[in-house]
């Protein structure tokens, strides 16, 4: 395909459950990609379905006989909407000329919805609003659209509106991203270069590198070059990207498409890496490309200490189609060999942790999450820290930085008290607040990281009843008062149990990292003694009761498939569970400090 004029490259960018992966899903529809039948398409992985959320972006190929008669490519890069994946969004965007924003009619615009149109509007895409779900009885069309036209700058008539649920006004929209989104533009005849935009491994094929064609063109059969590492390849096959892969003898300028290239190594191929043709080599890699940063960080042990190469390899599958995700190997004294992850959130953690069990059979522990650190010791240098447990000796620190962020959080009138209470309470700072329409107004707080990442979400969601919505950025990093809390089980401290907090309610939280462990840790044979403790002092203690009874001790001489069927029973429950001294630990307990009021 070489008319690059009857190219679009588009993606849909909302905030959650806005509906783009139903509208997606309508596109594909109505330009009979394929046949809907039952559930969502474009949401392939079990977890995304089950979860009702879009966790990886697609990409996916439709052609669409326009009014004009003519026929074109639409390739779609479907995004997520959660806060966490925004890097997903900032890099389905670089490959993209144009972007569908949708706006919930009853929802109107929310915190992802403005942070997602700022990072299109960087790219400079063409952006085409669309008021989404019109169907629903409570839509209120009308005033979204003034806070749209208050958002933008656009005029009343370049919105659309829309249900992907019943399928109004989609033609619509297939007509104005041909008519109101550029066409790709790059030269054909000048050297190749190909930005990666994702990659997906395949047991039998190796990697596959999804990328956007800038300039020049790739062949089937000839020799391409990762710019930034300087690996050369075969391009074994390449093509584009339909419900399947649709092999073709060349990608060309402007295209979306796949390169095979039998890479099996998964950390050779780095997304936001620049392809080239080693035949007509680029002298530069395509620019603009976000750098991923991982703002929560835990660690991850598999449960067998056996597994730990196969949590590696597992680690760097994962990592090829979530270049979010970064690892590096630590020990614990506590939990042995394995890897500091870093997330983008929490929820990337927690699902990061669901495909590790469901994609690779890999039965893991991850302990608290924390954010990094700055440590400047006294004679001025400064080290980051990942893990708490690696804080040097208090005497030898002159002081800690902790990561701030730029929270934006819409929300109505009426919640303005508890939500202020909240952010305040979490150390937060007011900066200002603005009104987005009507009774709706958007409140900016600096705030301490390691406080979001704690709960504050969860929180945040149930005291507005789900009317808040919240974004954040990177401020800056401040110094603070941190202390380190440790964790002693029956008196031996447990590394991967330690946690930093801000002195001022280092005490509290201690107590009820106590309480919270006494009832997730199970009665074993012998009382367990919890203690925290800072810098050597216990400052909370609780006790778990022994067990009284042996749960196998009627079984004793008699019933034999009995007892062995009890004690599978057991194996099974103690899956998640890391031996620690002689104490059995479970994987809740890890992450206690997550839901201290609970
Ligand atoms: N009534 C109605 N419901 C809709 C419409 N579009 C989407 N929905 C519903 O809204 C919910 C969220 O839709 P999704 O398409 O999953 O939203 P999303 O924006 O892709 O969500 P994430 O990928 O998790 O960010 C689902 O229950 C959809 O069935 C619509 O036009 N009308």
């Amino acid at each position: 395909m070489d008319n690059i004029s009857r190219i679009r490259n588009f993606c849909i960018i909302a905030h959650i459950d806005h509906g783009k992966s139903t509208l997606a899903d309508r596109l594909l529809e109505k330009t009979h990609t394929i046949k809907i039948t039952e559930g969502q398409m474009l949401d392939d992985m079990d977890l995304e379905r089950e979860r009702g959320i879009t966790i990886k972006s697609h990409a996916i190929q439709m052609e669409y006989t326009a009014q004009d008669h003519n026929s074109y490519i639409l390739n779609l890069i479907d995004t997520p909407g959660h806060v966490d994946f925004s890097y997903e969004v900032s890099r389905s965007i670089a490959a993209c000329e144009g972007a569908l924003l949708v706006v919930d009619a009853t929802q109107g615009v929310q915190a992802q919805t403005i942070s997602n149109l700022y990072m299109a509007v960087d790219h400079n895409l063409d952006i085409i609003p669309v008021i989404n779900k019109i169907d629903m009885p409570n839509a209120m069309p009308d005033e979204v659209e003034d806070e749209i036209v208050d958002l933008i700058g656009c005029d009343h008539k370049d919105i659309l509106r829309a249900s992907a649920k019943t399928g109004e006004g989609v033609d619509a929209i297939l007509e104005a991203i041909v008519q109101r989104i550029s066409h790709p533009v790059g030269e054909r005849h000048s050297a190749t270069q190909a930005l990666i935009f994702d990659s997906l491994y395949n047991p039998f094929r190796g990697i596959i590198i999804l990328c956007k064609v800038d300039n020049g063109f790739i062949k089937k059969g000839e020799k391409v070059e990762l710019f930034n590492t300087g690996m050369q390849y075969v391009a074994e096959e390449v093509g584009v990207l339909k419900m399947d892969l649709v092999p073709r003898d060349v990608l060309s300028t402007g295209e979306v498409g796949y390169i095979i290239t039998g890479i099996k190594d998964p950390t050779e191929v780095k997304v936001g890496d620049t392809v080239t043709s080693t035949a007509r080599p680029c002298e530069k890699a395509i620019e603009g490309f976000q750098e991923v940063k991982p703002m929560v960080f835990a660690g991850v042990y598999p449960i067998d200490p056996n597994d730990y190469e196969n949590l590696r390899t597992s680690l760097e599958k994962l990592q090829l189609n979530d270049a979010s995700l970064t690892f590096a190997p630590e020990s614990s004294i506590a939990l042995g060999f394995g890897f500091r992850c870093g997330f983008l959130g929490l929820l990337h953690m927690e699902i990061v942790q669901e495909r590790l069990d469901r994609e690779f059979n890999m039965d893991v522990i991850t302990t608290v999450p924390n954010v990094s650190y700055k440590v400047f010791d006294k004679q001025g240098n400064m080290t980051e820290v990942h893990n708490p447990a690696g804080l040097p000796d208090p005497t030898l620190i002159e002081h800690v930085e902790e990561p701030f962020i730029r929270a934006s959080i819409i929300t109505s009138t009426k919640f303005i008290g508890p939500i202020m209470k909240l952010c305040l309470d979490k150390r937060g700072e007011l900066i200002n607040q603005e009104y987005v329409s009507g009774d709706r107004v958007e409140l900016h707080f600096l705030m301490p990281l390691g406080e979001i990442v704690i709960d504050f979400y969860d929180k945040l969601k149930s005291i507005s009843k789900g009317y808040a919505s919240f974004d954040y950025h990177l401020d800056s990093y401040r110094p603070s008062k941190l202390v380190k809390l440790d964790i002693l089980l029956n008196g031996e401290p447990v590394d991967a149990l330690s946690t930093l907090t801000h002195e001022s309610n280092s005490v509290t939280f201690g107590r009820k990292i106590c309480e919270r462990l006494k009832d997730l840790i199970p009665r074993q044979q012998f009382d367990i003694a919890i203690q925290a403790a800072i810098g050597g002092k216990i400052i909370a203690r609780e006790t778990v009761k022994q067990v009284r009874k042996d749960v196998t001790a009627k079984c004793y001489g008699g019933d034999v498939s009995r007892k062995r069927k009890l004690l599978e029973k057991q194996k099974r429950g103690k899956k998640r569970m890391k031996q620690i001294g002689n104490v059995k630990v479970p994987q809740k307990a890890f992450l206690a400090v997550l839901k201290l009021d609970d």
